[in-house]
């Protein structure tokens, strides 16, 4: 029997990861290829004629799992009915920007949203907040929405998982299928910590750590974890555009894991709600290793943290509590 469509929500859908994203979706790249879809599409007035672009070209590639597009610049409508939440709308930072005023305008976008899911989404709707400060726009959210369960509400660092995927398997010259089990921790910033201390690659002779395979720690300490920080800047200086196809894919990834589970033996980084392990402060979104089953996430507990690790985990998480600090003194 056909199973019902899934209502799926992505905000700022007439930007660039929302125009990489929607046709992912709607191909079965998020939620399987046997599982029909229905787009509910957000964006602002400013935005709403290129919005509805997207919409006459979902129409014009006749995806079979695709059942219906809502297009709508109204949170209410968008916000109807929905499954899962896609969060990538948001104010960019322009030229002049300081920081706290980015923060203000997100944070606000971020309350009002907030709002809007509360009252109408499905029960038990999965968010995943993607845009920029995405820790901290995803505890505003979960803050100003009560009622969402704290579990049900994460922001993205699998990008940067996959970004430490690929640099161990450049390095290594492995498939990049091969490698498992980084770690990002903390904050979806420069200040994160890409660990490597119990990643594994399979080889013809078993799964090895990584550190045994690649023999040089000054590199997987050093060049390796700035790379992964600032990947995010470095496609910026290239495409003069930030990251939308690998930000977008990685989006899928997070959800169909969440949703249809880990494989055995394998976590994924996912920024969620701390309940104090490895000594993270309660209270603050933050990344951490996790496996998924039954449409739950779990932290994966009683991983050696080393003082090099410790002090890393400690600095994204003051980071983490600053912009919290921030953030609430914008909305007050
Ligand atoms: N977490 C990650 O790994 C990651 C990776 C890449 C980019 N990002 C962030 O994702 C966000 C989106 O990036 P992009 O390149 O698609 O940006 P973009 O500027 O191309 O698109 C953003 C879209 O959001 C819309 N928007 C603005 N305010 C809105 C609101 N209140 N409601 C709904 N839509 C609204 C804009 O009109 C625009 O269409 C940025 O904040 C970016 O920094 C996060
Ligand atoms: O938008 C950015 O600042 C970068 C983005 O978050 C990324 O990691 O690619």
């Amino acid at each position: 029997m056909a199973k019902e469509p899934v209502r799926v929500l992505v905000t700022g859908a007439a930007g660039q990861i929302g125009y990489a994203l929607v046709p992912m979706i709607a191909r079965g790249v998020m939620l399987g290829t046997d599982q029909p879809v229905i787009l509910h599409m957000l964006d602002i007035p400013p935005a709403a004629e290129a919005l509805n672009g997207v919409k006459m070209e979902l129409v014009d590639a006749a995806f079979p799992l695709l059942k219906g597009v809502v297009a709508t610049t109204d949170a209410v409508e968008a916000c109807t009915g929905v499954n899962i939440a896609v969060m990538v709308g948001g104010f960019p930072r322009k030229e002049g920007m300081e920081r706290k005023d980015v923060m203000s305008k997100n944070v606000s976008i971020y309350k009002a949203q907030a709002s809007a899911l509360e009252q109408h989404a499905a029960p038990n709707c999965k968010v995943l907040v993607v845009a920029n400060p995405a820790n901290t726009n995803a505890l505003i959210l979960k803050e100003f929405a009560p009622s969402i369960p704290a579990k049900n509400i994460t922001c993205l660092t699998r990008l940067d998982h996959n970004r430490a995927l690929g640099q161990i398997s450049e390095k290594l010259n492995v498939q990049v299928s091969d490698v498992k089990n980084v770690i990002i921790w903390g904050n979806h910033s420069s200040s994160q910590y890409p660990d490597v201390n119990h990643a594994t690659v399979n080889t013809a002779a078993g799964e090895k750590p990584v550190r045994e395979l690649v023999k040089d720690d000054a590199w997987l300490n050093g060049e390796f974890i700035t790379t992964v920080q600032q990947r995010g800047a470095a496609i910026i200086k290239a495409r003069k555009l930030s990251s939308a196809l690998s930000a977008a894919s990685s989006a899928c990834d997070h959800i169909r894991d969440w949703v249809l589970g880990t494989p055995e033996g394998t976590w994924v980084s996912m920024g969620v709600y701390s309940d104090g392990s490895y000594n993270v402060p309660a209270g603050l979104i933050y990344s951490f290793p996790v496996t998924c089953r039954n449409g739950e996430w779990t932290i994966v507990q009683g991983l050696s943290i080393d003082e090099f690790s410790r002090k890393k985990l400690d600095l994204t998480a003051e980071e983490l509590s600053e912009e919290k600090a921030l953030a609430y003194s914008c909305l007050s």
